[in-house]
């Protein structure tokens, strides 16, 4: 597992993929197929593990935390970099930061608190964070309101940071007034796009950012390391090309629940068994399963003919 320090050059080499979290009926830790997932990844070239919001670290306790760790450690490969994420509350992350700082992870992501909270103590939070961890975080700006680029700007500029996983929903996201201040106060190479494929041609192409995160990369690793490479070379035909191939799944994802469509797409697309969801969220219902799995085995069948080399895509 990566344990050197974060650099910009670490957040564009791969896709952060953002999986989900396999458990048993009993809501144990399922480690198999985790591996499984984790393999699947790996073998389509995917190097940076980003375990948050899909993987519903918002839900898990500073008691099971070590326990979770340890697996993820274990499961993943000597040149993989693992991102666990803590938070969302700030006792607990305290607590997380404890465990975290005698291991080698070499930052964390601080999930956003949407209540109760202000940007202040928000800000007030990661630093807190961080000085109890020792080690520079990962912001995660999901909603306004919670971080203003201000907060996100001097958090950068005392050196607590490490990466900003941007992902405020646009409709159009070429119009984006926070994205706009937050560029003129921060170096846009902390500032990776955190809301999957969609976006992410304009991300950055357009905005310039340094790099995206994805969950259904999950499904379709080789595709989306394929669409990185196509955006790093500027081949902008070819990336709209190959994002084509995720929006049948991003589309149910955005229609239905982004995590719980994920969840389940990663088991009945047969990549291994996901197992019940962490309350307090619940499984997708059984009504949406067959749509989900003929979006998920599209996307697997486009990952094979990748991983075969059917598609000539910037090395
Ligand atoms: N939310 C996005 C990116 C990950 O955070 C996704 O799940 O695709």
């Amino acid at each position: 597992m990566k344990t050197m320090p974060v650099t910009p050059d670490d957040l564009r080499r791969s896709v952060l993929a953002v999986p989900p979290l396999a458990r048993n009926a009993d809501l144990s830790l399922n480690k198999a197929a985790n591996q499984a997932l984790v393999k699947h990844l790996e073998a389509g070239g995917v190097s940076t593990l980003m375990y948050g919001g899909n993987a519903n670290f918002y839900n898990i306790g500073a008691g099971e935390y070590p326990a979770v760790l340890d697996m993820l450690e274990e499961i993943t490969g000597a040149q993989t970099w693992v991102i666990p994420s803590v938070g969302p509350d700030f006792g607990r992350a305290l607590d997380q930061a404890k465990i975290l700082r005698d291991r080698d992870f070499p930052t964390a992501m601080m999930l956003p608190l949407q209540f109760p909270g202000t940007p202040e103590g928000s800000e007030n939070g990661i630093r807190r964070f961080v000085d109890a961890f020792g080690k520079p975080a990962i912001v995660y700006v999901k909603n306004e309101g919670v971080l203003n680029p201000e907060n996100v700007a001097r958090l950068v500029d005392d050196g607590l940071v490490a990466g900003i996983k941007y992902a405020i929903v646009r409709e159009d996201p070429r119009k984006d007034a926070y994205l706009e201040e937050l560029v003129k106060l921060v170096d846009r190479s902390y500032i990776i796009s955190g809301i999957g494929e969609r976006p992410a041609i304009v991300h950055l192409r357009d905005w310039g950012l340094n790099g995206f995160t994805s969950g259904s990369v999950c499904v379709g690793p080789a595709g989306s390391m394929a669409l990185l490479r196509a955006l790093k070379a500027k081949d902008y035909e070819q990336a709209e090309k190959i994002r084509a191939n995720y929006i049948a799944l991003e589309d149910l994802r955005d229609g239905l629940s982004p995590i719980r469509v994920l969840h389940e797409a990663v088991t009945l697309g047969g990549i291994g068994d996901m197992g019940p969801i962490l309350p307090m969220l619940s499984n997708i219902g059984a009504e949406h399963h067959a749509a989900i799995q003929k979006a998920a085995k599209e996307l697997l069948a486009y990952n094979a003919q990748m991983l075969a080399g059917a598609e000539k895509v910037p090395a």
